[in-house]
């Protein structure tokens, strides 16, 4: 079989030596293309820059599909400069954006850039941040060896789509209205199952971004901008890219961070699929991480006892008689302790008394405002008694001594991701280590998602956005029945920074899915049945709203021998066991099945718990891609 093999190669080599033979190509490209060409049994297909060997300098030469990816190929004497080889995958990805694939849709992740030089060169070689650099006796490299990302199929369909795009790029060997079949000497190596586009996990990542998204990746902000947009928009696969764009023009560090834990860490690893040649240039940390790590840098120490915070202020909820009076809800004091007080940085009874409470609902009668400050004195007192101090004085910290001393070197751009669940404090942290400077402040959100309690104003944080925010609006994570159910929520947007849209005004991508809304008695059955029903093993997740709730249903989950993990452990690596956390531990997370179990907590009392309430339930439902099990309480 191998004669055979090398036989035919040997005939498709010769074949491209007859079609190629007009082109004035110097010797040294011709035996790349030859070699490329006799490639085709194996399911590449070559598309030859028609300008060729005088092809514009941002253009690829050649571009080469196959079910490794998209090879984007610069035939080069010399090292090609950064903008050009950048541009030349620019070039090529945006004659892919719309490509679809089976199911699915295409990401750059498919596509590399590949500088081929001649056999003779001596410069330098190997994988930078853009491109990967290879002699032209190194092309085995490129065909044999990787992953194989696409089917035949899914090539043969990016080849065509290439075609009938450009008339840049011409088929060399194949053409598209008759298509060699692929022959029986295909070495068996090749031909690894590969499953269907349409059994793959869809957060694979295989798309590219709409022209909405795409154009907040490359646009140039002269200062803060803002990505809005209901859940599922692509706000997070937007940040990432442009972070990847950012990097790719290698300006120095970059900074992704975030208003809440996990969700820096899991978009990390989404990072990390999608560019992982990029990931060292980006970090990924949660705002008060990145504090700590900074003041620790700095000589001062910034760790927080979580257990004894917790004591010093359950010892100051004892004492107190009057604010139970007007709510009974440690949740409540401590939130407006952390949210507003601390976290708005308010430093004096006279600010606290006109203070905004912005995301707070009700008002807070002025007796009760001189109880709450007194409360917080309290609070802080003991604090300093047990020499600790909490995550928002972490913040704080690192804001003065950035303004003391700012960073000696600025990051080159900072995505702030659920913005809305910052602090005012932590918002101007943020702002500190970002500066105003062109494409400085990304500031990623929506208000109707919003589970922690507070507000500010942009303005507030000295920040404006001068019109510089784009709003999504195609929902490419829930199927449409199940973002007709969640758009069913109402859940209110009390964060009215810049232009927003509510999720039931989001446009599904994908139809279909399934709701089932469950009414019983036997709840643990019924979900664990449905649970155990699910045709295969994609990812699932049984999401609450309390803490409580989630240690319940992950005891049931292992009492019925179903392997669980608790969302709180979860950095978002794929995994077959059952998910199981709160709403809150859910954010920047993506399942095809969620389930919502009844939970028996008493019903939120006061409107702005109700709000939350409704808001959490979004945020829960929202997870789910293909299917959502709803259960109401009987
Ligand atoms: N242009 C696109 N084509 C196909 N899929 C996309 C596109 N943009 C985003 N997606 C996919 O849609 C899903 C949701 O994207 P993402 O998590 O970025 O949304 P989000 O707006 O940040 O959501 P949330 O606010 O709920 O966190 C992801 O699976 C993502 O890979």
């Amino acid at each position: 079989m191998t004669g055979t093999f090398h036989h035919r190669q040997e005939l498709l080599r010769r074949e491209a030596e007859v079609q190629l033979r007009d082109r004035p190509l110097p010797s040294w490209q011709k035996r790349v293309l030859h070699r490329f060409a006799a490639e085709r049994d194996n399911g590449w297909y070559p598309l030859l820059n028609q300008f060729a060997p005088h092809t514009p300098r941002q253009r690829p030469d050649l571009v080469l599909v196959g079910r490794m990816g998209v090879l984007v190929v610069l035939l080069r004497e010399a090292e090609p400069d950064w903008e050009d080889s950048r541009a030349a995958f620019v070039w090529t990805a945006e004659l892919l954006a719309g490509a679809s694939i089976g199911s699915g849709m295409l990401s750059e992740s498919v596509l590399r850039t590949v500088v081929v030089h001649p056999i003779e060169h001596t410069g330098r070689q190997g994988r930078s941040a853009d491109h990967l650099a290879i002699t032209e006796d190194e092309l085995d490299r490129l065909l044999k060896r990787g992953e194989r990302i696409l089917t035949s199929d899914e090539a043969l369909s990016l080849a065509k789509h290439l075609d009938s795009r450009t008339f840049d790029l011409t088929p060399i060997m194949w053409n598209s209205q008759r298509i060699p079949r692929q022959r029986g000497s295909v070495p068996e190596v090749l031909q690894e199952p590969v499953a269907p586009s349409a059994r793959r996990p869809f957060r694979d990542w295989r798309y590219f971004l709409d022209d909405a998204q795409l154009g907040a990746v490359r646009r140039s902000y002269s200062g803060p901008a803002q990505i809005s947009g209901p859940a599922g928009t692509g706000k997070t696969t937007l940040a990432l890219h442009r972070l990847a764009y950012l990097a790719r023009r290698g300006d120095g560090k970059l900074l992704y961070t975030a208003g809440l834990p996990l969700v820096p860490e899991r978009a990390g690893k989404r990072f990390d699929q999608m560019a992982p040649e990029l990931s060292g240039q980006i970090e990924f940390t949660s705002l008060h991480e990145w504090a700590r790590g900074f003041l620790a840098g700095r000589g001062r120490s910034a760790d927080v006892d979580d257990q004894e915070v917790r004591r010093a202020f359950d010892a100051v909820w004892s004492r107190d008689v009057v604010l139970h009076g007007f709510r009974n809800s440690r949740e409540y004091w401590k939130d407006e302790v952390d949210r507003v007080i601390k976290g708005r940085g308010i430093s004096t009874f006279d600010s606290y008394r006109s203070a905004s409470r912005k995301g707070r609902g009700g008002q807070l009668p002025p007796e009760f405002r001189s109880h709450a400050w007194r409360f917080y004195c309290e609070y802080e007192r003991e604090l300093s008694e047990r020499g600790v101090f909490d995550h928002n004085d972490v913040l704080k910290r690192a804001l003065v001594e950035l303004e003391r001393r700012p960073l000696p070197r600025q990051y080159a751009g900072v995505v702030v991701d659920e913005a809305q669940e910052l602090t005012l404090t932590g918002l101007r942290l943020a702002h500190a280590i970002s500066g105003d400077g062109p494409d400085q402040l990304l500031l990623v959100g929506d208000g109707q998602q919003q589970v922690l309690a507070g507000g500010w104003r942009l303005s507030d944080a000295g920040i404006s956005l001068h019109g510089r925010g784009e709003v999504l609006q195609h929902d490419y994570r829930n199927r449409g029945r199940v973002l007709e159910r969640a758009g069913q929520v109402e859940a209110i947007n009390r964060f009215d920074e810049g232009p927003s849209l509510p999720l039931n005004a989001a446009l599904p991508v994908r139809g279909g899915g399934q709701v089932v809304e469950w009414h019983g008695l036997e709840q643990e059955r019924a979900l664990l049945c449905a649970l155990l029903a699910l045709d295969d093993d994609s990812s699932a997740a049984i999401i609450t709203e309390t803490e409580a709730s989630a240690e319940h249903w992950l005891h049931v989950l292992r009492e019925a021998g179903v392997k669980a993990l608790p969302l709180a452990e979860w950095d978002g690596r794929d995994t077959t066991d059952t998910l199981v956390g709160t709403s809150l531990q859910a954010k920047g997370s993506e399942f095809r099945t969620v389930f919502l179990p009844a939970e028996s907590a008493p019903p939120p009392g006061s409107r702005e718990d109700r709000e939350t309430h409704q808001r959490r339930r979004l945020v829960a439902m929202a997870r789910a891609q293909d299917h959502l099990w709803l259960s109401h309480p009987h």
